[in-house]
């Protein structure tokens, strides 16, 4: 059985530990590759972040002349080449994983295995017909879409944020199941194109983890622009004649569209490991458990979607840099720093947050002060006649300091860093708001008048 030094599950954020201080270790990297295209290097890179905002900014051109005319500048939204666009996006992604692949699998200290690994033994990884050993193991295998158990999924092509942005072409129809991050995204990017969407959400309102005023705004304003079903779940999908499919809600409405996506929800990958066979038990969330230091168990460490509550990149990014140090840096370890995890929404509107809902304050019993501050009461936000969007801040009275920022509007993922900034480095809201300059006439001034006008008396 060879044995290794290291072994790597997951070329996502699991690929970005190995370094140049790694060049005396012998290091196995195992990834099976995104279901259908076989492509390595994890999410993110090839069916998450990073296309879905590649197909997003142009979505928010498409949207421009509707934001025009309110400024008296007449624009013609005329086509968006979904065919030429997609390929642009994949020819641009597609050859970054492949590259990313020839590094790894030209590395003299490492060997690369392509296909689904499972644990046999405590330390003992099977990969394909192959058993391998290492000292120490790093779980990063990331998380897949769920589907669930609609009647008749079986007779139609169902699509998940895996292959729904390498369709043939734009569809005419687009029903959505679900009303979460990729639900807000791709009915942005398909209203905006043109497509007519409709969504079917279980709960009354989208995005329902957000600060309720954000989700409240956010369902009437994207609302505005899709056919939202709101409270419905799916029951049953069948083949429409012409092509595509016809999906009854719970509530008996009868949907027709060319594409059906299922966006609800994903799931640890840690469940396909047989990690009994390590002594890991998943926690009743699926999740690889782990300590501050991103530890599992003595020579296990896991990160990222595996392990983490928060499926986002940045936080599989920070704990791979976490368990980096920490496998260089055994006797000096650090531990992760998930205190104010932030997260956009990168829809129209868009929606960017971190810290604690007003909702969460509130179950927390804690002396709070709450503000809600309108882009419109800002001179850029004159600018942009803007209606309809604000930054929220919630502090906590005896501290000083900002207990959470939640923001909807343009530029909303920008705008936040801010606030993160503050809360990260523990500073008070007075200090934020008057120790230092906030350029005039900009639209961070939403965030500086939203901070003074906070009543922390
Ligand atoms: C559509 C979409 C949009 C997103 N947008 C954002 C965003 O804008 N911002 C953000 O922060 N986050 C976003 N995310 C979330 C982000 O992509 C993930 O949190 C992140 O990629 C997780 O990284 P990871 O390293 O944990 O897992 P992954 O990148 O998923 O890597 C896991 C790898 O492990 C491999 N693997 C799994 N099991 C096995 C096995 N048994 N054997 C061998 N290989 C295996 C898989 O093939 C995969 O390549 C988005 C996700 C999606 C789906
Ligand atoms: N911008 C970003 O950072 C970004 C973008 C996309 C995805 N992501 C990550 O990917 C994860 C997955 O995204 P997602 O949108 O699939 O999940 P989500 O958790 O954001 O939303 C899931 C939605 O599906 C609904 N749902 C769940 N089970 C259902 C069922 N049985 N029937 C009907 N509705 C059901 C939920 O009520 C919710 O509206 C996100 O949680 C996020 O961590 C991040």
């Amino acid at each position: 059985m060879r044995r290794y030094d290291l072994c790597i599950i997951g070329s996502g954020s699991g690929n970005t530990i190995v370094d140049d201080r790694f060049a005396d270790w012998d290091v196995a990297m195992v990834d099976k590759g995104i279901p259908g295209t076989g492509a390595f290097g994890g999410t993110c890179l090839n069916v998450g972040c990073i296309p879905t905002k590649m197909f997003v900014l142009p979505a928010d051109h498409a949207r421009a002349p509707e934001e025009a005319r309110r400024l008296n500048v007449d624009l013609d939204f005329r086509q968006a080449h979904w065919e030429a666009m997609r390929d642009r996006i994949f020819g641009r992604i597609d050859p970054i994983a492949a590259g990313g692949e020839k590094y790894r699998a030209e590395a003299d200290n490492v060997t690369l295995y392509r296909s689904e690994a499972r644990f046999v033994g405590e330390k003992e990884l099977a990969i394909g017909d192959e058993v391998i050993t290492a000292e120490t193991f790093v779980l990063a295998a990331g998380s897949r879409a769920t589907i669930p158990p609609i009647e008749g999924l079986d007779d139609v092509t169902v699509h998940t944020s895996d292959t729904v942005m390498r369709l043939d072409r734009l569809p005419g129809s687009i029903v959505i199941v679900g009303a979460g991050y990729i639900a807000a995204e791709f009915a942005h990017i398909f209203s905006a194109f043109g497509t007519r969407v409709t969504v079917v959400s279980r709960g009354e309102r989208m995005l329902r983890a957000e600060d309720d005023d954000v989700s409240a705004r956010f369902t009437e304003l994207l609302g505005a622009r899709i056919d939202l079903r709101a409270g419905q779940t799916a029951k049953r999908v069948e083949p429409r004649a012409a092509g595509g499919v016809v999906l009854t809600t719970s509530a008996g409405d009868r949907i027709e569209a060319d594409v059906l996506l299922v966006a609800t929800g994903r799931k640890p990958n840690g469940d396909l490991l047989d990690l009994g066979k390590t002594g890991i038990t998943l926690d009743e969330d699926g999740r690889v458990p782990v300590d501050d230091q991103q530890r599992v168990r003595p020579g296990f460490y896991a990160l990222g979607d595996v392990s983490s509550p928060d499926q986002l990149k940045h936080v599989a990014n920070h704990e791979a840099r976490v368990v980096q140090h920490n496998l260089l840096h055994p006797d000096a370890p650090v531990t992760a720093d998930h205190r104010y995890v932030p997260h956009a929404v990168f829809s129209d509107p868009q929606v960017a947050s971190v810290g604690l809902t007003e909702r969460q304050a509130r179950e927390q019993g804690l002396d709070y002060a709450a503000v809600v501050q309108d882009y419109a009461t800002v001179a850029y936000g004159w600018a942009l006649e803007d209606e309809g969007h604000f930054v929220k801040l919630l502090a906590d009275r005896s501290t000083r300091r900002l207990l959470g920022g939640h923001i909807i509007g343009p530029q909303a993922s920008t705008l936040l860093q801010v606030i993160i900034q503050a809360m990260s480095f523990g500073q008070t809201v007075p200090e934020l708001a008057r120790g230092q300059y906030w350029i005039h006439p900009a639209l961070p001034e939403v965030i500086e008048n939203a901070l003074l006008a906070l009543d922390l008396s």
